[in-house]
């Protein structure tokens, strides 16, 4: 079984990550994940959190508090046994290489199953934010586990429309067209903050001015905003300008991790 995730780019270091499969068994991972380990099915969703508007254009705001620490202890929780290696792809040159390229996306990822008490809260909690913006659906949640030297380099979040439904990447062998959408916005919430290094990485962004917390997101040393991983909040961006085309100012990273660990989903 294979987890496909599409994230492709059209710049100097066009990447995809197109497959991870788990390690421990033949069956998709979601299956043994134990659910509700902590919280009940009664868990309250609703929360208050704060907002904070990173860049008008293009979008990026941030969210404060978007999940409650028990929500991260719990995801933390039902995730523990889940990660594995993810499976690279990535060329420089347009030819793609299946080998694994341990420098484009050194991680560990899992996956929240659709069921679990939390994922159904953030999917609601995701929808309601966007509110009249909102589109059909939010996708499954997946965990990412970055450890010492771990990084994700220079990436787009969405996949390229122009591959019909039915026909095979020509690179990847990847159906992007049987895709029913793109995705319109990505969402980020990080969980495990206990690390050096790990920010999410804009270079084409400007980056926030000298007033903002620091604690929280800057500017490059060389431009660009940086986001710091901190429990509980979250970064959204739109991928797309207005008339549906690809925004390439929204190509991001993460940074390595110096030491400790990073997760966020
Ligand atoms: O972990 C990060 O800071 C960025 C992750 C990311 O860009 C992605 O998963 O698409
Ligand atoms: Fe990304």
């Amino acid at each position: 079984e294979q987890l496909c995730v599409m994230l492709t780019g059209t710049k100097e270091s066009l990447m995809k990550v197109f497959s991870a499969t788990p390690s421990n068994s033949s069956s998709p991972p979601w299956t043994s994940l134990s659910s509700n380990l902590i919280l009940p099915p009664s868990h309250k969703c609703e929360l208050n959190y704060t907002i904070e508007l990173l860049s008008f254009d293009p979008l990026i705001f941030y969210v404060n508090n978007f999940m409650s620490e028990d929500e991260v202890k719990h995801v933390l929780e039902v995730s523990k046994d889940e990660w594995y290696a993810a499976c690279v792809a990535y060329s420089d040159d347009g030819v793609a290489s299946s080998k694994r390229a341990p420098d484009a996306f050194d991680a560990q990822v899992a996956s929240l199953s659709p069921d679990d008490t939390v994922a159904k809260c953030l999917s609601t909690r995701m929808l309601s934010l966007l509110g009249n913006v909102q589109h059909e659906a939010t996708e499954s949640i997946r965990l990412v586990k970055y450890t010492s030297g771990d990084r994700f380099r220079l990436h787009t979040d969405r996949y390229e429309t122009s591959v019909q439904p039915g026909t095979l990447d020509a690179h990847f062998g990847l159906d992007y067209g049987g895709h029913p959408h793109n995705r319109l916005l990505s969402s980020m919430v990080y969980l495990d903050d206990d690390c050096v290094g790990g920010e999410t990485y804009f270079p084409d962004v400007t980056g926030v001015g000298p007033r903002a917390d620091g604690t929280k997101f800057s500017r490059g040393e060389t431009g660009g905003l940086l986001v710091k991983p901190r429990r509980g909040n979250a970064v959204f961006w739109n991928n797309f300008h207005l008339n549906g085309t690809g925004d390439d100012r929204l190509y991001h990273a993460s940074l390595p991790v110096k030491s400790g660990t990073k997760v966020r989903e």
